[in-house]
């Protein structure tokens, strides 16, 4: 990699595409998001973080015939089956509430009687060249859920989980403590390792 590289990101999320974009800033890659070119967003009909990552990355690349960065995440809750797990963006509505999913996930927890509050955050990242060729990598961080929601930073339901071995959830982290940590920045630093260290 190089400075001149720009790779365009297959994601709709701002908050994914901040934290993607300053971890591949410090290597040199730009990133152009995918609302910037006017891309439209796909239907994620795959079952699998992996068959999504995939398909976001190739319609950006059917779209543009350029290096695609995509990302497919969520966070499975063990006691509730693994759930929301691929269908965490679909629980905060159409409205992308999470106020109300993370509300979601605490009632399903309730209901569940299940004293166990693990939580994993899985994320799937996937890049698909300009000859088509895709890879994908994922990176999971393991934690609890917590209730009420504590902290501001980040997205989605980051107020609601508290990694282990630390005592503050990822929206009472700063973006660099989070990226240490997280599922997104474990997953993109194997893709970085895997194919661009060698
Ligand atoms: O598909 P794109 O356009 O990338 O954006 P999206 O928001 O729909 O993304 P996903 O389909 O991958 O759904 C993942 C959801 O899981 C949640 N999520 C993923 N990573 C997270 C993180 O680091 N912190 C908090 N929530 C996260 C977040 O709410 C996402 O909307
Ligand atoms: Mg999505």
């Amino acid at each position: 990699m190089n400075e001149q590289d720009t790779w365009v990101l297959a994601s709709h999320n701002p908050g994914k595409i901040k934290e993607l974009q300053a971890m591949l800033h410090a290597r040199g890659v730009t990133l152009k998001g995918a609302a910037e070119l006017a891309l439209d967003e796909p239907e994620e009909t795959e079952s699998t973080f992996e068959g999504n990552a995939a398909l976001k990355a190739k319609a950006a690349w059917q779209a543009t015939g350029l290096t695609c960065l995509s990302d497919d995440s969520g966070l499975s809750v063990d006691a509730l089956g693994g759930e929301p797990g691929i269908y965490s963006a679909r629980w905060a509505g159409e409205a992308r509430d999470f106020d109300r999913a993370m509300a979601r996930v605490h009632e399903a927890l309730l209901a569940s009687a299940a004293a166990d509050r693990t939580a994993r955050f899985v994320c799937v990242v996937a890049l698909c060249r300009p000859d088509g060729t895709l890879v994908h990598y994922r990176g999971e961080v393991v934690g609890e859920i917590v209730w009420p929601p504590r902290g501001e930073a980040g997205f989605g339901y980051d107020a609601i989980f508290q990694p282990h071995g630390h005592d503050r959830t990822f929206a009472e982290m700063s973006a660099v403590e989070k990226r240490a940590l997280s599922h997104r920045g474990r997953a993109l630093a194997a893709l970085l390792a895997a194919e661009f260290e060698q």
